[in-house]
């Protein structure tokens, strides 16, 4: 089915919408488990995109997030802002409200951003703001400016996920290693998964986490850098065929070495993939491959993001 998107927005050339229907996962989650990285788009016509966006969009609506929550047996969300909203939050912030405390969010800000509004996302569920760097995502915001940023979240109890490219983390190093927070780095820090595991990019990243004990990653969109695949489609890949072969060992490595500072997430509504969409179930499939045995499985789906989302809600927390 061709997805829309309202509001009289025009979806990017080439957009490849959400998959609808996924599989039942065979693997079968925690009690608790939390899908650490989703996002919502819009709908459009309540939500418009923002105009510095650089893609646009299918619709992805907090009903249809939640709906996915249940079919895969998810407790709770972690909703990420998406570049194509800007520093407009109101979506995130209409899902998490509307969660009913089983979302919470991750925003956006600029340096404009008053200490009123922040208390209001706080209110809303927000936990941290993303500062992106990925050239074809978003404008250049100087370091300065996030560094404020950081500064002022860090009363809060917030934290500061980054995405960025394997190849520009030489250059982010200092700028991430003088933040005073928590740090999350999205998908891995991106990893060129044809170069060795052992070799100099993804061991810069490896050290990155063994020299800083406040930088944790998401070990999500395996979609996003598989290389060989197969690809996470209906019909392929078994409990035992896991897909995104040549993405597992990077993955896996970093659940079994940083096992307290991990997290997992879909990557629902998986924005700008370009050659398949996958089967979110499928998907689910793949965590243990990546996190062996139940207590890893437990630390990565539920107890590392209750303790950086809920800490209310964990004992001790
Ligand atoms: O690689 C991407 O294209 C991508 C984009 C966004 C976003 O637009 O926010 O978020 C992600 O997690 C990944």
């Amino acid at each position: 089915m061709d997805r829309p998107t309202t509001g009289g927005f025009v979806k990017t050339p080439g957009w490849l919408d959400w998959y609808e229907g996924p599989s039942q996962p065979h693997f079968q989650l925690p009690p608790g488990a939390v899908d650490a990285h989703c996002h919502v788009f819009g709908p459009g016509e309540r939500f418009p995109y923002a105009p510095e966006r650089k893609y646009t969009p299918c619709d992805a609506s907090k009903e249809q997030l939640f709906a996915l929550r249940d079919h895969l047996g998810f407790a709770r969300n972690v909703i990420v802002q998406a570049t194509c909203h800007g520093a407009d939050n109101r979506a995130l912030v209409d899902a998490c409200v509307a969660s009913g405390g089983r979302a919470r969010g991750v925003a956006t800000v600029r340096r404009s951003v008053t200490d009123a509004e922040l208390q209001a996302l706080h209110s809303a569920g927000v936990r941290g703001v993303r500062f992106n760097f990925v050239k074809r995502l978003v404008d250049f915001t100087p370091k300065d400016e996030l560094l404020e940023i950081a500064q002022r979240i860090a009363p809060l109890g917030w934290h500061v996920v980054v995405y960025f490219e394997a190849q520009d983390l030489p250059e982010l190093w200092d700028f991430f290693t003088a933040l005073p927070t928590v740090v999350v780095v999205d998908h891995m820090g991106r990893p060129d998964v044809r170069k060795p595991l052992d070799g100099p990019e993804f061991g810069l990243f490896v050290r990155l986490l063994r020299e800083h004990p406040n930088i944790w990653t998401k070990v999500s969109c395996p979609e996003r850098l598989s290389v060989s695949g197969p690809p996470a489609l209906p019909g392929r890949c078994g409990p035992n065929q896991p897909p995104y072969a040549d993405v597992i060992p990077f993955a896996r490595h970093l659940v079994q070495t940083f096992p307290d500072r991990v997290l997992w997430g879909t990557d629902w509504p998986h924005p700008n993939l370009k050659d398949h969409m996958p089967d979110d179930g499928l998907l689910v499939d793949v965590i243990p491959h990546i996190a062996p045995t139940p207590e890893l499985q437990r630390k990565l789906l539920v107890d590392n993001p209750m303790r950086l989302y809920w800490p209310d809600e964990v004992q001790g927390g």
